[in-house]
């Protein structure tokens, strides 16, 4: 059995807006964030981490962030394309570790949410998902509520 790892870190700014996308899950907040997809930094680390377990890239590599096909896209499907390039090259998902930070929204009442999302989409248990939050004590750009940040680990395996 060969064993890989990958690591990913996505930020997107706050915009305007009434809700955020995180992990797949839609959750009602006061602003929203900026970016050419729907902006969900969760699954967008997870695509990073999962690409560079490949040495695949990254995510803007694979879906151009100037290209029109991905405006507003979904990010589970940006995620099922990299799963599906991770499958076709025979390897399958062990276990994601996700963190975000940010102040706000308050995220631990979403966390059953997103991990069910993620497992489905990698088609693994969600004993297998971890997603954790943090805030950044009020410091730096996710402290002054600029933006937030997450950060992904995953490790694939052949076999
Ligand atoms: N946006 C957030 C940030 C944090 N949490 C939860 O609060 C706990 C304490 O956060 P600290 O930054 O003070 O360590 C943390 O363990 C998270 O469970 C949250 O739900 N949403
Ligand atoms: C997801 C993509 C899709 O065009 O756009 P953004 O939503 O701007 O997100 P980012 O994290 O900057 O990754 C780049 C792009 O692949």
């Amino acid at each position: 059995m060969n064993i890989r790892i990958g690591q990913g870190l996505d930020v997107h700014a706050f915009t305007p807006g009434d809700h955020v996308m995180l992990g797949g899950v839609r959750i009602s907040h006061h602003r929203g964030v900026a970016g050419h997809s729907d902006g969900d930094v969760v699954l967008h680390a997870l695509c990073d981490a999962l690409l560079g377990a490949l040495a695949l890239g990254d995510i803007g590599m694979h879906f151009p962030p100037g290209d029109e096909q991905w405006r507003d896209a979904d990010s589970r499907d940006l995620l099922r394309r990299v799963v599906a390039l991770l499958v076709e090259r025979g390897w399958r998902i062990g276990n994601v570790d996700l963190t975000v930070a940010c102040e706000e929204p308050r995220l631990s009442p979403h966390v059953p949410a997103m991990r069910k999302v993620i497992a489905e989409i990698l088609e693994i248990s969600e004993g297998h998902v971890s997603v954790k939050a943090t805030t950044t004590e009020q410091l730096g750009f996710c402290g002054r509520g600029e933006g937030i940040a997450a950060m992904a680990v995953a490790l694939i395996h052949t076999g």
